[in-house]
């Protein structure tokens, strides 16, 4: 029975909204104070700060590089023979062509002439220590050991006072020895190389127009190769001196250089082509450091490169040295009529929750709450006479 007339309350109720026109300085004052806060949200941050109005595309890029320089080490009378030649960018830029990044050799160890044979494991290698031959297994390698083992224990080519397990390598191996210690890179002048960042960019999603380059449309040969990127006197200048990028980037070069690093080259192209594109749509750089820098466990960054002279001959280089990465961020912005609709009509619909947070705070914090309440909310009996206004609210408010 209770059940039927629960569902018959609901199913013979209807409310529809009725308009009230309260005069109160307050209330008139807090209604339009909501309205401005949701009209200032709408026009200030969706339309304008956000631009609502627009659509947007993420950009898209190809990135090639071209380093030029040239290192002269033959006057340094503190390094071994093998190290006192002239470099150039064939040989220290390794590989010579990357997507998207470069290597810049600036340390380097050499070990000339090697050829296969038998000769001492390194002592640093974990196992190489040996007492007699028993401890070194034919034909198997150490974890890390630089080669296979003959089988014997044999005193070691570095130092004769230990001995160490023989092994079949390239030999002699490598002697990891930094030519000017640990406080210098060998190849400090690669500071003054120079990079030429060639970034090529598009808005696809908008058409074949919006095409440009970070080469500035005014500049020539003498420009391109005279200029260098400086934030403040030549932002636009896509040649970076590598010494620049490191400082840019809050580093030491001669420090980063021992070891070598990672550093993050980002070109941001946030367009609005709306205006003029190749007026407005300019290239912004900016510099990191992406490698831990404070860590003694495995730091900077090296890997080992040979050069074959013939079958059996050739040279090992242990290249440490920076290592940039390119990455082309942005996006472009164009107006476009149906996201400016729909923040328009999202923006309306919010207008309306002004009412509904107005109702609420009258409502319920004012001192003439039931009153308001009263006035607000109509009892009326389809067959019944229709109540007057004024007792309805008193009974309502009352309750
Ligand atoms: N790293 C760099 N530093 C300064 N100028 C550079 C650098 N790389 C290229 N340039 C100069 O920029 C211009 C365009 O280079 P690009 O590689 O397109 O042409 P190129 O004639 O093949 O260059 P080059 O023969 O000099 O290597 C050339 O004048 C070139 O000398």
């Amino acid at each position: 029975m209770g059940c039927l007339k629960v569902f018959s309350n609901f199913l013979f109720w209807y409310e529809t909204p009725k308009v009230v026109h309260i005069r109160s300085k307050k209330v008139g004052i807090l209604g339009r104070f909501l309205q401005l806060c949701v009209l200032s949200y709408i026009v200030g941050y969706v339309m304008v700060y956000k631009k609502g109005y627009q659509e947007f595309a993420n950009v898209e890029s190809a990135v090639v590089t071209k380093v030029k320089g040239v290192a002269f080490t033959n006057t340094n009378p503190n390094i071994p023979d093998i190290y006192k030649r002239i470099w150039d960018t064939s040989d220290l830029i390794v590989p010579p062509s990357e997507n998207d990044a470069f290597f810049i050799t600036t340390n380097i160890i050499i070990t000339p002439n090697q050829s296969r044979g038998a000769c001492s494991e390194d002592p640093d290698v974990f196992g190489a220590l040996c007492d007699s031959s028993h401890n070194c297994v034919g034909g198997q390698s150490l974890p890390i050991g630089n080669g296979a083992m003959t089988g014997r224990c044999i005193p070691s080519d570095a130092n004769s006072s230990i001995n160490v397990c023989e092994i079949f390598a390239w030999c002699p191996i490598e002697q990891d020895i930094f030519p000017l210690g640990t406080d210098r890179p060998l190849l400090e002048e690669t500071a003054d190389f120079t990079v030429l960042i060639k970034n090529f960019i598009e808005f696809p999603m908008f058409g074949k127009t919006f095409r440009r380059r970070n080469i500035m449309e005014d500049a020539n040969k003498t420009y391109l190769q005279t200029c260098n990127f400086n934030q403040e006197r030549d932002p636009f200048c896509p040649v970076f001196r590598i010494g620049d990028i490191v400082s840019f980037a809050g580093e030491n070069f001669t420090q980063l250089a021992v070891r070598g690093g990672v550093i993050v080259i980002s070109i941001d192209w946030n367009c609005n082509l709306d205006w003029d594109f190749l007026e407005f749509c300019k290239p912004i750089y900016s510099f990191r450091r992406v490698d831990d820098p404070n860590t003694n466990i495995a730091p900077g960054w090296n890997f080992r490169h040979a050069n074959y002279h013939e079958e059996n001959r050739r040279t090992l280089f242990k290249s440490y040295g920076i290592r940039f990465v390119i990455e082309v961020r942005g996006q472009g912005a164009k107006f476009n009529i149906l996201p400016t609709m729909l923040n328009i009509g999202s923006g309306l619909a919010l207008l309306g929750v002004t009412t509904v947070v107005c109702d609420f705070i009258i409502l319920y914090f004012t001192k003439k709450r039931m009153f308001y309440k009263g006035v607000k909310f109509l009892l009326v009996n389809d067959d019944a006479e229709r109540e007057p206004l004024q007792s309805t609210a008193i009974t309502y408010g009352s309750n």
